[in-house]
């Protein structure tokens, strides 16, 4: 690659100098902070344990937790202050240079940033501008001018190892060598190498919904990650950290992309998988699912039994189910009112129509047992004061019987008698209508039955589709079942999520529009991000094979749809034998994915005769990989049966892990996987075991399982079969003999 040595730069001397302002006006951050705090930068400081109990109020807290956040950013910053520099000259003024970075720094007594954020609107600058006129928004209005120096620097360890200049060397060979030299072993940020397709992304306005297909390894996860940051930074005011969600789909993955956030500076957002924020929701309500990988399960299938699953997936993951449950749940509520109004000793309580008026309208946004026990406090002092009137009426009959008896009689002790009797049977039904309030309200205490969660989900199934089976025969309940439990559970008892205010979901192509309208009414006031690749819908039966579906039906035509159309991880070689897969079964509709332009070697095909030479192959290749440097290696079997399998007659040989569906850390290393779990996920080396033609015969489905697996190496691919190949395998490069290179 072309660069020019830093001395001989003409300007090598005032970056250097600028560097060390730079640094300066860091280090002096950090020493001001650390006085202030007490934390010293590089440690970390647990909050509750350093701050006085008088001051542990929630101002002070989030100050202090500030600060303590600034610290952390500083010391990343003192490292590496910036990494490129951008001299723009806006119409009718004087040139400006910014020097962009992970964090701003401000210069304390000029108040001039030293270094501004790379969410900042200038920023925009770098990502999408080249050498010219160029425009950006900046707070207070437009601004149009002449970019006249892109520059990108290298800064590691506090000092300048490098620089290039947007027109010197291109910014596309500055991101080649950037891809080339990364191992992976957890998803990064990547701040510095940022395309303009993708900024468009992380810009887009918090308001509006954005909908993204992307190839597989465009960014789509990262981008995703770097939206967050970016929405964080743009609208601080109004949005906090714990008001934004990352569905991810499986707690691998969470743990395989949990970098990224706090590399970027974001703490506190809300991570989790579906099926985690289900349990959230519904607390210890949530029922006990019967576990078992529906990718795993549809592999075992055959087609006609397929074919069945596949339809009652997707008829419980569509808007039509959930318009039939909430018209289901509409006609419990009227169901469990009585009939009649309430009345206590002929003294009404409640009319019919009021009650329908209190139940179904004034309180119809409340859940069923917030409603029925707002009902019941109403009735329990409607009773109170019926009590009062009851007694007040005896009390007067009492008191207009004394005052006759007064007015006939003589003062004696007979007549003091009388009126002591009177009193006595007054006290004596004050007594009774306590009683006769208590068991009033004993009786109405078991009014309203609420139906159990599961047992209402049940009846519904068998109320609304009758003979179609839609549970197994033992009545277990399963994943595809969380979003009508869910929705029943919102219904009965409410859910106790919190309320967010955007919602990213990666992997998105494999959530219902069920699932999706649900986390929309569930949290009213936010917009979603949804990323995801239809090429890569492996649940295809639940989830969507065309945005479409959600464009109209769920966001009501109020959604950007963004497609990014490079693909970063893979090289072109790897890349291009993906596609030759994928293109058996096209998509409408979405662009052609063109590989960054990174050579490599070329994927190997490798045919076994038997099991043992296929193993032995596999070990030899694992054995190379390690000798090249590499460092993550997946073996990836179509099935955990497989994987496992695969584990006991090589795993501890090649020093490998396991991985299942429930595995929750992410390890790096030689990992032996089954192929449900390796979606989102990127390493440096991928063996595919066993692209066998029994394995993998020609069908959509498994088509798109081997896409998503081909499509995960960085560096390396190869792919083993036994006995013929896949036909899904370009011919023109399967080989009936020895290992070939295609
Ligand atoms: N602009 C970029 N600069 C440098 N690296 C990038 C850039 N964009 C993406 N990458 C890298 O490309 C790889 C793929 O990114 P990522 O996993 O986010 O893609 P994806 O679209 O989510 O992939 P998939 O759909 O296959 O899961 C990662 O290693 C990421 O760091």
């Amino acid at each position: 690659m072309e660069s020019v040595t830093l001395p001989e730069h003409p300007s090598a001397k005032e970056e250097y100098l600028h560097l060390q302002q730079a640094r300066d006006t860091i280090d002096r951050e950090i020493r001001e902070v650390e006085a202030l705090t007490g934390a010293k930068a590089g440690e970390e400081m647990d909050v509750h344990a350093n701050i006085v109990p008088d001051d542990q109020e929630e101002v002070y807290l989030q100050l202090f937790k500030a600060k303590l956040d600034r610290l952390r950013q500083l010391t990343m910053a003192a490292g590496q202050a910036y990494f490129a520099r951008l001299d723009f000259t806006p119409a009718g003024s004087s040139p400006e240079t910014w020097y962009l970075g992970r964090w701003g720094v401000l210069d304390p007594a000029a108040l001039t940033p030293v270094v501004v954020d790379w969410r900042s609107p200038v920023a925009n600058l770098y990502y999408s501008g080249q050498i010219g006129k160029m425009d950006y928004e900046a707070p207070d209005g437009h601004v149009e001018g002449e970019l006249t120096l892109k520059r990108m620097l290298t800064v590691r360890e506090r000092e300048l190892i490098s620089l290039f200049d947007s027109g010197i060397v291109s910014q596309e060979t500055y991101l080649q060598e950037v891809l080339g030299s990364i191992s992976t072993d957890r998803l990064r940020e990547i701040v510095t190498t940022i395309q303009a397709e993708q900024n468009i992304v992380i810009r887009h306005p918090l308001a509006a919904h954005l909908l993204v297909q992307g190839a597989a390894g465009s960014g789509k996860t990262t981008i995703a990650l770097h939206r967050i940051a970016y929405l964080l930074y743009t609208y601080q005011k109004t949005l906090k950290p714990e008001n934004m969600m990352i569905l991810a789909p499986n707690p691998l993955f969470l743990s395989y992309i949990s970098q990224v956030l706090p590399d970027l500076g974001v703490e506190r957002v809300v991570q989790t998988t579906f099926e985690g924020w289900c349990r959230e929701g519904m607390g210890r309500r949530m029922p006990k699912l019967q576990r078992e990988s529906r990718l795993e399960k549809n592999l075992t299938l055959s087609e006609a039994e397929r074919e069945k699953a596949g339809r009652i997936l997707r008829l419980k993951g569509s808007l039509a189910m959930m318009k039939k449950l909430e018209s289901y749940l509409d006609q419990l509520q009227t169901a469990i009112l009585p009939d009649k109004g309430f009345k206590m000793a002929g003294v009404p309580l409640m009319e019919h129509e009021e009650l329908e008026t209190v139940f179904l309208r004034d309180l119809r946004y409340f859940p069923l047992e917030q409603r029925i026990s707002e009902l019941k406090k109403i009735i329990r002092k409607r009773v109170q004061s019926a009590v009062t009137l009851l007694k007040d009426r005896y009390n007067t009959s009492a008191e207009q019987m004394v005052l006759k008896i007064k007015a006939n009689m003589r003062e004696s002790t007979l007549r003091q008698q009388k009126i002591k009797d009177l009193y006595t049977i007054r006290d004596q039904r004050y007594k009774e209508i306590d009683a006769r309030a208590e068991e009033y309200l004993g009786k109405y205490r078991d009014k309203f039955p609420l139906p159990d969660l599961t047992g209402l989900y049940k009846n519904f199934l068998e109320e609304c589709y009758p003979g179609e089976e839609l549970l197994p025969e033992d009545g277990t309940l399963r994943q595809e079942d969380l979003p009508m439990l869910v929705m029943i559970c919102k219904a009965l008892y409410g859910l106790k999520t919190k309320q967010m205010k955007h919602i990213v979901i990666d992997e998105c192509q494999d959530f219902s529009p069920f699932q999706i309208e649900l986390l929309k009414q569930a949290n009213p006031a936010a917009t979603f991000t949804l990323v995801g690749d239809l090429y890569q819908g492996i649940r295809a039966d639940e989830g969507i094979r065309s945005w479409e579906e959600w464009k109209e039906p769920v966001f009501e035509n109020k959604a950007d749809l963004k497609q990014l159309t490079v693909s970063y991880r893979n090289t072109v070689e790897i890349m291009n034998l993906a596609q030759t897969v994928s293109a058996r079964y096209p998509i409408p509709g979405i662009c052609e994915t063109k590989p960054v332009l990174r050579h490599g070697e070329k994927p190997k095909i490798i045919q076994a005769d038997s099991d043992k030479e296929r193993l032995s192959r596999i070990r030899e290749q694992v054995q190379a990989w390690r000798q090249e440097g590499y460092h993550s290696i997946a073996l990836i079997e179509k099935t955990a049966e497989q994987a496992k399998k695969l584990y006991k007659q090589i795993g501890q040989e090649l020093d490998a892990h396991l991985l299942s569906e429930t595995d929750s850390e992410y390890r790096g290393g030689v990992m032996i996987l089954p192929a449900s779990i390796v979606k989102g996920m990127e390493f440096d080396c991928v063996g595919i075991c066993d692209a066998s033609a029994e394995n993998f015969p020609e069908d959509e489905f498994l088509c798109r399982i081997l896409y998503v697996m081909m499509t995960r190496p960085l560096h390396r691919l190869a792919i083993w079969h036994k006995g013929d190949p896949s036909p899904m395998l370009p011919s023109s490069h399967c080989f009936p003999s020895e290992s070939k290179d295609i």
